[in-house]
């Protein structure tokens, strides 16, 4: 794919990529990135559609992420490596998605699977606060950690939960502190790229799954993920922005103490567990993929610590969220404009034009995440409209 960004929709003109309706009553819009076409569509109600045309002839095409819900109409436009796609007359918080074409994870997923592939991911305003992993060998305290922080802070924290195929313990819950499922489902899930990360942990397939992550931040809340080191590994290799900490324990000694004090292990697990940790503290420690390592010798001190890192020690209550900013709705009528990393929304009938203010300016200059999860860092302002009564944009 070329170098300099191709912006060629519909109607260049106004730089306005407005839907078309297509032969089946679905409303449809194409986009050509460098020899490549992508026909985005859907009909009201059902999820949107991608069809891809490599110079000329229709491919086949794997779409990933979860696929939006069409709406009367979207509009489309190309930035880079992604095409912003507005979904006309929805709610808020499901008007703006990113079909991701060339991104780094689209190219890596290509290479995978061997086919052409595309990537949906859902836009969210602002940048929430950085997911936190932690990591540490099996006994050391992480559990009890984060049931902690999520006590004292609940409204802050969310738990991203995993996917396993272990067995329940006595105490845990199928959907709250695991998905427990079987191999074979979990290892389909993984093809069709359901999940962010997963690793074989002590005989066990272990995952975080792309809904676990977006369910909790689309709570408004910092998620908190709880994976071993290879996990660790592959979201440093992901588009998921995150804080690394790698929790140690005093020696080993008191990690068998703890482990078997617990007594959720039979014998032989415990074994295998005590015989990962040594390996798992090396590469925890020196790998360079975490960002803080904390020693959980005296529980309350680590605690303290572990506060101090994410920026709360001292707090009684949670500090308080930022002011809610207006909220963004796309009107069916509306043209588009693109100004080099700002997208310029022009409302021909709303009631945004009644109040003189028709023109809603959406900054994708610092996008960060992506596929597979949500694309953060949208801005957006709701501007004057101009005063000659110029209704068709501001070029
Ligand atoms: N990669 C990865 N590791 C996970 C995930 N969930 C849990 N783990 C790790 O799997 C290991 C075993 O977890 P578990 O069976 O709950 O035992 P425990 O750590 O002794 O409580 C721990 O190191 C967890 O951090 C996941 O989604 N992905
Ligand atoms: N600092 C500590 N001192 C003594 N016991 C601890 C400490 N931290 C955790 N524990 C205990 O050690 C056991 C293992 O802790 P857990 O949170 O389940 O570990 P992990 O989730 O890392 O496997 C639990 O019984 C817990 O109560």
């Amino acid at each position: 794919m070329g170098e300099a960004p191709v912006f060629i929709v519909q109607d260049l003109q106004k730089g306005s990529s407005n839907g078309l309706e297509s032969k089946s009553g679905a409303l449809e819009t194409a986009t050509i990135v460098g020899d490549k076409k992508f026909v985005i569509g859907g009909t009201e109600g059902e999820t949107f559609s991608v069809k891809v045309q490599i110079l000329g002839e229709w491919v086949n095409v794997v779409e990933l992420g979860t696929k939006p819900i069409s709406c009367n109409g979207h509009s489309a436009v190309l930035l880079k490596d992604r095409i912003l796609i507005l979904k006309k007359n929805s709610k808020p918080d499901d008007c703006i998605w990113f079909l991701e074409v060339d991104t780094q994870y689209v190219r890596m997923q290509k290479k995978l699977l061997g086919t052409e592939v595309v990537a949906w991911s859902k836009g969210v305003m602002g940048n929430a606060e950085k997911p936190v992993i932690i990591s540490g060998p099996s006994g050391v305290g992480k559990g009890t950690l984060i049931s902690m922080l999520m006590k004292e802070f609940p409204s802050m924290f969310g738990f991203s939960v995993s996917h396993t195929t272990r067995a329940p313990r006595s105490m845990e819950k199928d959907g709250v502190h695991y998905h427990f499922t079987q191999k074979s489902v979990m290892e389909k899930e993984i093809k069709d790229g359901k999940f962010l990360e997963f690793a074989s942990v002590h005989g066990n397939l272990y995952g975080t799954s792309v809904e676990a992550v977006e369910l909790v931040s689309d709570a408004g809340k910092r998620c908190i993920l709880d994976i071993d080191v290879q996990g660790a590994r592959s979201v440093r290799a992901s588009s998921l922005e995150a804080m690394f900490i790698f929790v140690c324990p005093p020696s080993m000694e008191e990690l068998e103490k703890r482990l078997r004090d617990r007594g959720t292990e039979t014998e032989e697990q415990v074994l295998k567990r005590l015989r990962n940790a040594q390996n798992e503290i090396e590469q925890g420690k020196s790998s360079g993929i975490f960002d803080h390592i904390l020693y959980n010798d005296k529980l309350e001190e680590c605690y303290v610590s572990l506060k101090k890192l994410l920026g709360l020690h001292g707090c009684v209550t949670p500090p308080p969220k930022s002011a809610p900013k207006e909220i963004i709705k796309i009107p069916k009528d509306h043209s588009v404009s693109k100004i080099d990393d700002k997208i310029i929304i022009n409302c021909i009938s709303s009631e945004l034009q009644k109040e003189s203010k028709n023109l809603i300016m959406l900054d994708v200059f610092s996008l960060k995440g992506g596929a597979p999860g949500r694309t953060r860092g949208l801005d957006f302002k709701v501007i004057d409209s101009f005063s000659n009564g110029n209704r068709n944009g501001p070029m």
